[in-house]
């Protein structure tokens, strides 16, 4: 359905994104997930058609639309788009709002669905209310039931969800996911949140400094990481050499047990509770054939047997469940 080739873009003389590859199947939700800065905008951008390629191609449900030669006009793709800011009309009703995009069909259809997209983002009795009626939340679904509307082979979404409350958006990522499964659309949505990526996509994509780092889900990304920055971009960990391994290896917290005897020392310099279970950073002593790359090995432990800040502990790493890294 999209189809991202080897692609590269400037601006100016300062180069953004480099050799760029991914695709989407239809109805697959893809991800691009990374830093501020990384190129995720840029990227998306050129798949809607605001911006050329230098290099490469774009494939959208088969045709070409973007190659250095040619670059289709983003009304002709097809694409939804969703922003953070909602970028809806101040001056239109929902309804209207929703509508915009259907200006071709008829007036029956026209009605039947609005009404449609309204229900299906949860908006069901707001038809006559205008934008500054609404709270944010409720404006970002008029967003989305409005790039909806026109039945679109590609959603956009850039950061959709950035401008609302933690929990707001929570709630918000799993009805938009829902409903773009039960439309059968595919979509892209950028990202920084790891939350939330992981919440919504089926395949993410990890940038950095405008070159794809790894594509793959959720569980990939975090259990077979392709680099050091994505080990440590994605979830908790620490990056550590073990003299009896000799490579450096991904350890996450649940690979890591404080008990008595165990085989490392180390001290606990912060606790962090995370509800059923606590996380503990550490330190580790030196002279254990220990490595830290990152400052703390974090470790994840039962409430009952909590261990307080301060405290000396002994601990033991699975070394069968380590990621081993590429060096
Ligand atoms: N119109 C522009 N002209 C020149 N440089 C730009 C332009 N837009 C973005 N850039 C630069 O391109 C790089 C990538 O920016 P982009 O907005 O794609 O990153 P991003 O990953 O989406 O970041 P954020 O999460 O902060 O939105 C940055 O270094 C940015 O300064």
């Amino acid at each position: 359905m999209l189809n991202v080739h080897d692609i590269a873009l400037s601006y100016g003389t300062t180069p953004v994104l480099h050799s760029v590859n991914f695709s989407l199947l239809q109805g697959q939700i893809g991800c691009l997930l990374g830093p501020s800065g990384s190129g995720k905008t840029t990227l998306l951008r050129a798949i809607a058609g605001f911006a050329r390629v230098d290099s490469g191609s774009i494939e959208i449900n088969g045709q070409q639309v973007s190659s250095p030669a040619t670059t289709l006009a983003a009304e002709k793709r097809g694409v939804g788009m969703v922003f953070q800011d909602y970028a809806l009309f101040p001056h239109l009703t929902v309804e209207d709002n929703v509508a915009f995009g259907l200006f071709k069909a008829n007036k029956v259809y026209q009605k039947q669905r609005v009404d449609e997209c309204l229900d299906m983002t949860g908006l069901g009795k707001m038809h006559k209310r205008y934008p500054h009626e609404l709270s944010g939340g409720q404006q970002q679904r008029v967003a989305i039931a409005r790039a909806l509307a026109p039945k679109p082979s590609l959603l956009l979404l850039d950061e959709p969800f950035s401008s609302l409350d933690v929990s707001l958006r929570d709630t918000l990522a799993n009805d938009i996911r829902r409903v773009i499964k039960d439309e059968q659309i595919t979509a892209l949505l950028v990202t920084h949140d790891q939350k939330e990526a992981f919440a919504v996509a089926d395949e993410i994509g990890v940038f950095a400094d405008g070159v794809l780092q790894q594509w793959g889900d959720a569980g990939s990304l975090y259990h077979n990481p392709a680099n050091r920055f994505v080990a440590s971009f994605i979830g908790e960990g620490a990056l550590v050499d073990f003299a009896s391994l000799d490579k450096t290896v991904l350890v996450r917290p649940e690979v890591v047990s404080i008990c008595a005897g165990g085989q490392y020392k180390g001290k606990v310099v912060s606790r962090y509770f995370r509800g059923d279970h606590f996380i503990y950073a550490l330190t580790v002593e030196k002279e254990q054939g220990i490595t830290l790359h990152t400052e703390l090995l974090s470790c994840k432990g039962e409430l009952a047997d909590a261990v307080d800040v301060d405290e000396s502990v002994s601990f033991d790493v699975d070394l069968n469940k380590v990621t081993v890294l590429e060096r």
